[in-house]
């Protein structure tokens, strides 16, 4: 089975069910997962992996990440990294959040944007999934 790393970054759990369901759906495929929430560093080392990478990370706050983020976001962010500290890396990024907020996806674009910043590249467009749209699906599904 070909494998791929796939880390969260949640604050209420959403952004873990859904890359719970990425898994599933990526085993069905033939690839395997290793899943991890983003907190958990000791599990995972982006420094050294060759695998693809899949982020899906939500927003809290007045556009921050979660907390559960907020040391990878911190470490990435050391402006003494190389421009190419993640050359090596390919991934792909779902952020989660409601465009109500001010700052969409906020949490996403800040790791998506450190990412490039360090070199990685996309190997599928990053994606910016709403609540607002879910809730307003709902209301129009209520009505009918
Ligand atoms: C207290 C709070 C603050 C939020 N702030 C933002 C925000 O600034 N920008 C945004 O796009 N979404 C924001 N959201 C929406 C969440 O990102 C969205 O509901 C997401 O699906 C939650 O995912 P999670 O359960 O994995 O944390 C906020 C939600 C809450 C409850």
């Amino acid at each position: 089975m070909r494998r791929f790393l796939l880390l969260y970054a949640t604050q209420k759990g959403q952004a873990k069910a859904i890359a719970e369901e990425i898994c599933e759906k990526a085993f069905a495929h033939g690839f395997s997962a290793d899943l991890h929430c983003i907190s958990e560093s000791d599990k995972y080392d982006l420094k050294t992996e060759t695998a693809p990478l899949v982020v899906v990370v939500s927003t809290t706050g007045t556009g921050d990440p979660p907390d559960t983020a907020r040391k990878f976001v911190k470490e990435i962010q050391d402006k003494a990294l190389p421009i190419d500290f993640f050359a090596h890396l390919r991934y792909g990024l779902l952020g989660l959040g409601d465009s109500e907020y001010t700052y969409f996806c906020n949490g996403g674009k800040i790791i998506d944007k450190r990412l490039q910043e360090l070199g990685a590249q996309h190997f599928y467009d990053t994606g910016h999934a709403d609540d607002c749209i879910v809730s307003h699906l709902c209301l129009i599904v209520v009505q009918i």
